[in-house]
């Protein structure tokens, strides 16, 4: 993608925002005349009072005062309201981005975000998005006020000289195009890389954490170490080339304001002594032309931040346009009333992988079927659940519930059919209630109790000083594996769906637990389709059908 349909894509989703932006940018206007018109009078006004205070010349000094009284009041007023319109439209558009990006994201999980590090999604929904504030702060509006000011600046000295107006020109132009451009060819290679590398230092420090005690039992610790180092160099090498340059074009702005003014006063001198340049003037130029680069200095920061900006847009872009694996219907047909799946012919095979984890699956499961499906490790059980709730799309043959393929269904409402404990039950940093009120907001209390005994877990809960309410730290590592595993089920319990999907629910149990277990889980579940995923071959007895998979075939069904 050019930097030029960048630039236009960015402009088209700040569309809401034009009216804030718009007013912004005009008190930002605002200010900057105001600054150089006070230096400007005050410079002609101090020169008027000296020469009448020297003459005797009685001058009318009420007017000019009043103008530099006006002019500081509208450059303290414009200042503080541009500040405020400004920030207010620049957090209004970071909170649409926010939600547009997630919006795109959403529909992608997970089967092409598994494509992507969970640091770099990170990167991307927070630094990146913040990254684009940059366009309309530091890019958009100090141009647009550059190249007012600049017109407004050349058309007043034109009043004076041409020559005067044409000296001012050529150095605005190296301080507002040459240097920044300078400047941006200089940055091009950090701007960017430093989006990349922050993302990368983000993904490797979250790896390190989370990974810790595995990079410490095998002796890799040290290693990460290095590569956190490492990346962490080269983010400050490029962030001091960045701040050098910075403080090189901001050096060179200055050089160009002083060789301005003392450009002009050496033209306006001699313009003063023939007589064609009031004298009070000649100090009001040169300050005139001190203030007026005032415009012009945020314009090398623009284009130092310019590559990095679209670099991170870019990446926002390049997940915003990514086909979701699962289309969704556009006019989504009305779910069921009842629930008989068909899966015909089903294959399935993963992108990445290239493996054909399904291979022409025929199966019937009506309403109500309490089935097993067995097979060993790898053999297409939770593929097979996958293909069921559309996370992921097959390939050939079809799935249908109720006589309608399920391709006809939002993603969502299917998905609001299925109760589904994994294997790795994912907790939130909340209490166990709330954990598990998410299956069902409104749920009882009894309820709630219900679902945990049904699980075996309710023991547990009520022997911890603060029961339900125990809060069980992020991903719930305050708890053991089978403890995650066992409220993982209770939530899947407490879920009013019409299928029940229990991955594995008797690891970690003994086995006659397990059994006492499956049966209070099939009867409470009657009438509801129930699915249990499973190696063991433990409760199977109260099962209405039990698959047997292999390598993606059904190899038994009975
Ligand atoms: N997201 C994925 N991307 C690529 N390949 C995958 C993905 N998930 C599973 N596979 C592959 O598909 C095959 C079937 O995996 P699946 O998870 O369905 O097996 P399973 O029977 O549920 O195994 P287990 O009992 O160990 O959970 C495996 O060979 C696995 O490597």
């Amino acid at each position: 993608m050019s930097n030029w349909q960048v630039t236009k894509r960015l402009l088209i989703l700040m569309r809401p925002w034009y009216g804030w932006m718009l007013l912004g940018t005009l008190l930002s206007l605002i200010t900057i005349i105001a600054n150089i018109s006070l230096m400007a009078l005050s410079g002609w006004f101090i020169a008027t009072m000296a020469m009448a205070g020297i003459s005797g010349a009685s001058v009318n000094y009420f007017t000019p005062a009043a103008g530099i009284r006006g002019f500081a009041i509208a450059r303290t007023a414009s200042r503080y309201g541009e500040r405020l319109v400004t920030h207010e439209a620049t957090f209004r558009l970071l909170a649409t981005l926010r939600t547009w990006f997630y919006e795109h994201l959403e529909p992608l999980a997970p089967a092409i975000l598994q494509n992507y590090r969970s640091g770099d999604l990170l990167s991307r929904i927070r630094a990146d998005i913040d990254a684009l504030e940059n366009f309309y702060l530091r890019i958009l509006a100090p141009l647009l006020v550059a190249a007012i000011t600049s017109l407004i600046i050349l058309l007043f000295l034109l009043q004076f000289s041409t020559l005067l107006a044409l000296i001012e020109l050529v150095f605005l132009m190296i301080a507002g195009i040459v240097v920044p451009l300078f400047v941006n060819k200089l940055a091009q290679q950090a701007s960017t890389r430093q989006i990349e590398t922050n993302s990368e230092l983000r993904s490797a420090v979250i790896d390190s954490t989370q990974g810790m005690s595995e990079l410490l039992i095998y002796g890799a610790a040290v290693k990460q170490t290095e590569r956190v180092n490492a990346l962490s160099d080269q983010l400050l090498d490029d962030q001091q080339h960045l701040a050098k340059l910075n403080g090189g074009s901001a050096s060179a702005l200055g050089l160009c304001a002083n060789l301005t003014m003392w450009l002009m006063l050496i033209v306006a001198i001699p313009m003063v002594t023939s007589g064609n340049l009031a004298p009070a003037n000649l100090p009001m130029l040169a300050l005139f032309a001190l203030a007026s680069f005032e415009a012009i200095l945020p314009l090398p920061l623009a284009f130092q931040t310019l590559p990095g900006t679209l670099a991170a847009a870019r990446r926002l872009f390049e997940i915003v346009d990514t086909k979701p694996a699962v289309i969704e219907p556009v006019t989504p047909a009305v779910m069921p009333e009842r629930f008989d799946i068909e899966i015909d012919n089903a294959s399935l095979c993963y992108p990445i992988s290239q493996i054909n984890a399904l291979e022409s699956i025929s199966l019937s499961i009506p309403q109500g079927t309490h089935l097993a499906i067995v097979g060993p490790s790898g053999s297409g059980k939770s593929t097979l659940i996958n293909a069921l709730m559309r996370f992921w799309p097959i390939e050939s043959g079809s799935i249908q519930l109720d006589g309608v393929n399920i391709e006809q269904f939002s993603g969502e409402d299917l998905r609001l059919q299925f109760a589904v404990a994994t294997q790795q039950s994912t907790l939130f940093n909340s209490t166990i209630k709330r954990n598990l009120l998410l299956a069902k907001r409104d749920a009882t209390d009894d309820e709630v109790v219900q679902a945990c005994k049904l699980s075996q877990i309710h023991e547990f809960i009520e022997s911890l000083p603060e029961g339900y309410e125990t809060w069980i730290g992020e991903a719930g590592h305050k708890l053991s594996g089978g403890q995650i595993r066992r409220l993982g089920i209770a939530r899947a319990l407490l879920k009013p769906a019409s299928v029940l999907i229990l991955d594995e629910p008797g690891e970690g149990l003994d086995s006659v637990t397990e059994q006492k277990m499956l049966q209070a889980i099939s009867e409470n579940a009657k009438g509801k389709t129930l699915i249990l995923i499973t190696h063991h071959l433990v409760g199977l007895e109260n099962m209405d059908q039990i698959v047997q998979l292999e390598q993606g075939h059904i190899v038994k069904d009975q």
